[in-house]
């Protein structure tokens, strides 16, 4: 067995406590050992965590990895307007290279902020899981099906690439990607696809994701056209299962989050998404108080504009708390559970604790900085005040990813030079 254990920190526990540990991992099957005092002596190898705040890793729950290439390249608009003016038409460029190299960008800054794992719905979705599995991340991953404004050969072309893809991603990168079947949402498919391809993904095993009730734009037409709200329609389609997780939840009414919370389906927050496409705030608290798991997600560099899940959980306290008109709504405690163990549970990996027995997937962020000053409160500091230039080394299934600020599997300035060209001929090819 090769151990490695995480000295001098302070480390955040299950029932978001910190204290005083060191952390021992057995790299060989990627666990926990043991949280506890002098645990040095035992290691092969040892990472220094003095001054330190040692954290499970950061999960996000929903994004678009590759549309890094896409940051800067359209802002300050709705979503229905941003999506067909700028997005998509670019988007039609993609190739699995452009892909690649947007993925490549992705991984780096979430390696780079502390994220151990992540979902995506994407294209090219081999070649999104090919790069995860090299950078080491843990990833549930699926193809985004779309039916709008297609023929029906090649809608229903579009869901049986959604199923094939779920099924040949899974279990790749030594079992840390898994998989889903990804709709890419209530108003882009249509009904009659769900229908047919729904029970399909059921008989694979795997989970539905989709952006649901995203903005008040999207949910009135299924309401004139089914007569229901849309987490209803969902149900009625077979996608409000448990397991099953919807990204954004924004426009939700009481019966809405009473179904969630029944049929055990999660939310994926995406508060600077949906501040930026100016969607509406989510009703976070009462979601969290009737029970639905909700995790924290960024959505897509193009929308945020970043991948980190610091700044993603200042967001969620804050607009939780005008959503909610109450300044205790959505306190620290609750967001840092929901970017870790929240985001873990609703995506479906097994993630966001630190405890003997569970996978080693850990942040351990850098105190010695003035914005951290005083250590008053470290989960206080974790919710608003930590960045992520905090964070010194990151740890994915018991393998160091970044060590004191360097990321080991990846060229950082490489990476950096190819998204920049790949972004470059992509817009250019759009705009020819
Ligand atoms: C079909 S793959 C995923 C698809 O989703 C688009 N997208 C990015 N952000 C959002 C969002 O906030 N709501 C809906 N769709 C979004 C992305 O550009 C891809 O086309
Ligand atoms: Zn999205």
């Amino acid at each position: 067995m090769t151990t490695l254990a995480i000295t001098g920190g302070q480390v955040l526990l299950p029932d978001i406590t910190v204290t005083r540990a060191d952390v021992l991992i057995d790299q060989d099957d990627g666990e926990i050992l043991e949280v506890g005092d002098d645990l040095a002596g035992d290691a092969d190898e040892t990472l220094d965590a003095s001054e330190s705040l040692v954290t499970p890793g950061f999960v996000n729950g929903h994004c678009h990895v590759a549309m890094t290439l896409l940051r800067g390249h359209a802002d300050d608009k709705p979503l229905d307007a941003w999506l067909q003016e700028d997005i998509w038409p670019v988007e039609a460029e993609l190739t699995a290279d452009t892909v690649r190299a947007g993925t490549e960008l992705g991984v780096l800054e979430m390696i780079k902020s502390g994220t151990t794992a992540f979902a995506d719905m994407y294209f090219f979705v081999p070649t999104i899981a090919e790069t995860v599995a090299e950078a080491g991340l843990r990833a549930r991953l699926g193809h985004g099906v779309i039916s709008v404004a297609k023929d029906e050969e090649a809608a229903r072309e579009d869901a049986r690439e959604g199923l094939a893809v779920a099924e040949e991603v899974d279990g790749m990168g030594d079992g840390r990607i898994s998989s889903a079947f990804m709709p890419h949402s209530l108003t882009t498919v249509d009904g009659q696809y769900l229908e047919e391809f729904v029970p399909q993904a059921r008989d694979l095993g795997v989970p539905i994701h989709y952006h649901a009730n995203e903005t008040a734009d999207e949910v009135a037409p299924i309401v004139d056209e089914h007569g229901v709200r849309p987490l209803a329609y969902a149900a009625e389609k077979g996608m409000l299962e448990d397991g099953d997780f919807v990204a954004h939840g924004v426009h939700v009414d009481e019966s809405e989050i009473g179904l969630l919370a029944e049929a055990g389906t999660s939310v994926i927050h995406c508060p600077a998404s949906n501040m930026k496409l100016a969607s509406g705030m989510a009703p976070v608290q009462r979601m969290l108080e009737a029970g639905v798991t909700v995790g924290i997600g960024t959505d897509g560099a193009a929308s945020n504009n970043d991948l980190s899940m610091l700044d993603e959980a200042r967001d969620a306290a804050m607009i939780g708390k005008l959503a909610a008109d109450d300044a205790s709504a959505v306190p620290a405690e609750a967001v840092v559970e929901m970017m870790t163990r929240g985001s873990a549970e609703a995506i479906g990996v097994d993630s966001g604790r630190l405890e003997a027995g569970a996978p080693a997937d850990i942040a351990v962020l850098d105190l010695e900085s003035p914005h951290l000053t005083p250590r008053n409160d470290l989960v206080s500091h974790l919710a608003y005040a930590a960045a992520a230039s905090d964070v010194r080394h990151t740890i994915c299934d018991g393998q160091v990813l970044m060590r004191d600020r360097e990321v080991l599997a990846l060229d950082e300035a490489a990476v950096c030079e190819r998204a920049t060209e790949s972004a470059d001929d992509l817009i250019a090819r759009a705009e020819e």
